[in-house]
């Protein structure tokens, strides 16, 4: 079996810091000391270099049938522009068709991914018809390792459900342990308003912006805290942006309820003022959009308050010429960006070099947090003997500059254009397999595994 030896890197995970050395067996971690007596195969000095477990982003949309496209990374190039930014595991969403069963998606989304995908991926199942049939295939997927439910509040007469699906998924859901987690807006007071944005002829990106007001948000996120309250099943809002929607979980926490939140790292580091660009505001269409400053203090504080676990990036590309479907009308640009490669060296270089996060929470934010809320840890999402090898070094130093012309993902534009990060990923380790060093991809297509989750151990 090769060995690989990590000197004297700062090993920091969401609960020790110290310098030290790593010694990997195979995919596997086998010793963390200072000065380890032994000599492996492969030998890299980490000196300078932080050692971070591999990140874990836990919402992707890769090769994604949506709004009459497709997103435009496959599990191949998503998550080989994941690893050059850090993220060795990715869960992407199975997206159910309605009318259709868990199990037909399931083989579709398997068919695209399996033998492609170059870092490590797992699957949430996105219920979009809940029926008895449906019903039935819980326990299946259960057993399958797709522990995690998606719903969508939103997207009505594609992969919304309404609140009486929601009640008995939910039902179903914590019956098995699982989790479900939602896209929390509300799709029928966003359609209206997109209706009467379009009926008066407002149809620049700003009114997709306009269509999303808080309240949409506010109240899903507060309807979806509540039905899980009474299902008692585990819950999570994914993408969550803003103050009205933390506050409902805020509340939530105070009947002593627990609800986990992830934001993205867009909705940290960007805001709505790019919506008046009226060509270049398709960019940032997404759902929920961009909000505005004082919402990005709210999703920083909430991340140092706990009450945010994870942020993501809801990884959703498109082509230009995709985005410009929409170019006479915002309701017609497919809904996303790409993020999957900048996530981790965004919020290190906006988060821990500016000193709004530590180190520490850095960690446990883009992986240790996902790996436990979504039944990976302790094989995922740490640094620990017995855990798979995925690891980064980090230097905390470098400066970068992100740009659509140097990285990975298959889309050609960069939301972060020109931007100039401190912080670069150095070189990335999954399962013991070096995989990306100075800039180069060092595994193939096929090399990533499907993960089977367990339950929520947080
Ligand atoms: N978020 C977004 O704009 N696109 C992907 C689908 C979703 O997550 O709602
Ligand atoms: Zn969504
Ligand atoms: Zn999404």
């Amino acid at each position: 079996m090769a060995s690989l030896l990590l000197k004297n890197g700062r090993v920091v995970t969401a609960d020790s810091d110290s310098v030290c050395d790593v010694l990997v067996e195979g995919e596997t971690i086998v010793a963390i000391g200072r000065n380890l007596p032994v000599q492996a195969d492969q030998t890299i000095d980490a000196t300078g270099k932080i050692i971070v477990p591999g990140g874990i982003d836990p919402h992707v949309h890769l090769d994604m049938p949506f709004m009459g496209t497709f997103s435009s990374d496959t599990h191949e190039t998503g998550t080989r522009a994941a690893l050059h930014g850090g993220t060795t595991t990715v869960i992407d969403f199975v997206l159910q068709k309605q009318g259709h069963s868990l199990r037909e998606a399931l083989t579709e989304w398997q068919g695209r991914a399996t033998g492609t995908a170059v870092g490590d991926y797992s699957f949430h199942m996105a219920v979009t018809d809940f029926n008895p049939n449906t019903k039935a295939e819980i326990q299946d997927m259960i057993a399958e390792g797709i522990t995690s439910f998606k719903t969508f509040m939103a997207y009505k007469g594609a992969l919304m459900i309404d609140d009486a699906q929601m009640v008995g998924l939910m039902q179903e859901v914590s019956r098995h342990g699982g989790l479900v987690t939602a896209h929390a807006t509300n799709g029928d007071m966003i359609d209206t308003l997109i209706a009467q944005h379009r009926a008066a002829g407002k149809l620049t990106p700003l009114y997709h912006y306009l269509s999303q007001p808080e309240v949409t948000e506010a109240e899903a996120s507060g309807r979806f805290c509540d039905i899980a309250n009474y299902t008692g099943v585990n819950s999570y809002i994914v993408h969550l942006t803003c103050e009205g929607a933390l506050n409902q979980v805020r509340r939530a926490t105070e009947r002593n309820q627990r609800v986990f939140v992830e934001t993205c790292i867009q909705y940290l580091v960007l805001d709505a003022s790019l919506y008046e660009d009226e060509v270049h505001g398709a960019k940032v269409v997404m759902s929920p959009p961009l909000r505005e400053k004082k919402d990005q203090t709210t999703l920083w504080a909430g991340i140092n308050q706990g009450l945010v676990q994870v942020v993501g990036t809801d990884h959703c590309p498109f082509m230009w010429e995709q985005k410009m479907l929409g170019k006479d009308d915002f309701s017609k640009i497919p809904n996303g960006h790409p993020a999957i490669e900048h996530r981790m060296e965004l919020l290190f270089s906006e988060g821990v070099t500016t000193g709004k996060i530590s180190l520490q929470k850095f960690v446990e934010v883009t992986s240790t947090n996902a790996a436990k809320i979504f039944g990976m840890f302790p094989r995922k999402g740490t640094i620990s003997i017995g855990a798979d090898a995925d690891l980064v070094l980090f230097n905390p130093e470098k400066k970068h500059t992100i740009s659509a012309d140097t990285h990975h993902m298959n889309c050609d534009y960069s939301a972060y254009e020109g931007w100039e990060l401190t912080g670069k990923v150095d070189t990335v380790i999954l399962r013991g397999q070096v995989a990306v060093q100075n800039g180069e991809t060092k595994v193939g297509r096929g090399y990533g595994q499907f993960i089977k989750r367990g339950k929520t151990a947080f």
